[in-house]
C-alpha cells in the first residue's frame, strides 16, 4: 500500500481558502464542463469551509469561474431539522453558496433529513451519485475527532449513506450554531459514508485551527482507523489536506518538513503541473436506458436496434459492495492530477514508483443495472 496523501500548508484560514478555492476553480476550467459532461463536486458545510465558499462566489461574480455545468452532492444533513432552519445544511449551503453562484438548483443534491423513508432517501442519492458517474472531486472538513462529514468514530470504512447518530464531542462541538445548547443539537444526521468519498476520483479536506491538530496527527501520521476516519484516505488514490499552521501543531517537524519540501520542488498542480486529463465519464442522465439495453462502460457504442426504442426509467441502479474491480470492465488507466504532478516533479526515483501506482477508477466498475 502506499499513502498518496498530499500536503499543503499555509499559515492561515485564509491562506488555505485561497488555495482551495483556486484549486476548484482550475479543476473545473480545466475539465471545461458541459450540460451533457457536468463537474460533479462534493461539497461540506462547517465554518472551515466558508471562505472558500466566499472566494468561489467572488470569483463568480468576477467572471472567472461558471458552476452553470457543475452538479453538486452535499455530504450531509441533520434529520429532523426543518430545512428552512437557519442551521440547517440547506440553509448554510444557499447562505453561503448557492444562491450567489450561477449553479441550477436541478443540479444540486442535499440529502433530505425530513425524508419519510431515510434509508430509502440515502439509498437513493446513492444511485443518484452513480448515475452521475461518481463525484469528480469531493471538499471536505474534519471534525476534531477526525470525522469527516457525519462519519463519526467507529463507523465502518466500508460504509456508504447512511443515518448516523453523532459522538457527544460533535454534539458539542456543534452546539455553538445552536446557542451553546446541545439539546438543541440534532442527535442524529444523515451522511454519505467513507467508501462515498473513497469512490471520488479527487478528495481535499479543509483542515484549520489547533483544535484539528490531533486530527490531522492520527489523520496523517497514524495508521488507518476507524476511530479517525479521516485516516481511510490514506488508502485514496488522491488525497489532498491544505491544513494551516495551527492544524499542524500535533505533527512532527519532519513529517511538516517534508511536505514542504515536496511543494517547493516545484509540484504545485496549479502552475506547474502538466494539462489534466480526463476519460469520459459514464454520465447517464435520466431516462437512462433504451428498452432492452444494458448500459457498458462504453456507453457511446451503438446499442443492438432489434428492440424498440422505447424510453423506460431504471427501478435503481445496484452498487456493487464486495467492492471487486473488473478489469474487463474497466481496464483504463486513469492519469490525473496526483500521478501527473509527482510524474513532473523534481523529487528523484518517484517515477518508477509511480508507474505501479496508476489507479483504475472504481466507481464504473461497480455499477452495473439491476
Ligand atoms: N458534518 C460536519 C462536517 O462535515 C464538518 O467537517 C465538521 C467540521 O466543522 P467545522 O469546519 O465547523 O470545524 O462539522 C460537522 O460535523
Amino acid at each position: 500500500m502506499t499513502c498518496r496523501w498530499r500536503v499543503i500548508i499555509r499559515e492561515d484560514p485564509q491562506g488555505v481558502s485561497e488555495y482551495i478555492a483556486e484549486y476548484i476553480v482550475s479543476r473545473i476550467q480545466t475539465f471545461n464542463p458541459t450540460p451533457e459532461k457536468p463537474f460533479v463536486l462534493g461539497l461540506p458545510t462547517g465554518s472551515s469551509p466558508e471562505i472558500i465558499y466566499r472566494i468561489l462566489v467572488k470569483r463568480y461574480k468576477a467572471g472567472e469561474i461558471s458552476f452553470r455545468n457543475v452538479v453538486t452532492f452535499n455530504m450531509d444533513e441533520y434529520v429532523g431539522l426543518p430545512r428552512d432552519h437557519p442551521e440547517s445544511y440547506h440553509s448554510f449551503m444557499y447562505k453561503h453558496f448557492f444562491s450567489h453562484v450561477d449553479i441550477l438548483p436541478a443540479n444540486i443534491n442535499i440529502l433530505n433529513g425530513n425524508a419519510p423513508d431515510l434509508a430509502a432517501e440515502a439509498a437513493a442519492y446513492e444511485a443518484k451519485i452513480a448515475r452521475m458517474g461518481g463525484i469528480e472531486l469531493f471538499l471536505g472538513g474534519v471534525g476534531p475527532d477526525g470525522h469527516i462529514a457525519f462519519n463519526e468514530p467507529g463507523s465502518s470504512l466500508h460504509s456508504r449513506t447512511r443515518v448516523k447518530t453523532l459522538a457527544y464531542d460533535t454534539i458539542v462541538a456543534n452546539s455553538r450554531f445552536f446557542g451553546g445548547d446541545v439539546h438543541k443539537v440534532p442527535k442524529m444526521a444523515l451522511t454519505v459514508g467513507i467508501q462515498t468519498i473513497m469512490d471520488a476520483r479527487e478528495v481535499v479536506v479543509v483542515c484549520t485551527g489547533s483544535h484539528k491538530a490531533l486530527a490531522l496527527h492520527h489523520g496523517l501520521e497514524g495508521g488507518v482507523n476507524h476511530m479517525w476516519t479521516l485516516s481511510a484516505l490514506q488508502l485514496h488514490p488522491h488525497p489532498l489536506i491544505v491544513a494551516d499552521r495551527d492544524a499542524t501543531m500535533e505533527l512532527k517537524v519532519k513529517t511538516v518538513k517534508y511536505f514542504e519540501s515536496i511543494e517547493q520542488s516545484g509540484t504545485d498542480a496549479r502552475t506547474q503541473g502538466p494539462p489534466l486529463v480526463y476519460r469520459p465519464r459514464t454520465y447517464v442522465p435520466a431516462p437512462l436506458l433504451t428498452t432492452g439495453a444494458r448500459p457498458t462502460s462504453q456507453p457511446s457504442q451503438p446499442q443492438p436496434t432489434s428492440e424498440p426504442a422505447t424510453k423506460v426509467f431504471p427501478k435503481d441502479l445496484k452498487i456493487n459492495t464486495d467492492m471487486r474491480r473488473s478489469m474487463d470492465e474497466d481496464g483504463e488507466l486513469t492519469p490525473d492530477s496526483m500521478s501527473s504532478r509527482l510524474l513532473d516533479s523534481a523529487v528523484s526515483g518517484m517515477d518508477a514508483a509511480l508507474k505501479n501506482d496508476l489507479t483504475l477508477d472504481p466507481m464504473g466498475s461497480r455499477v452495473t443495472p439491476v
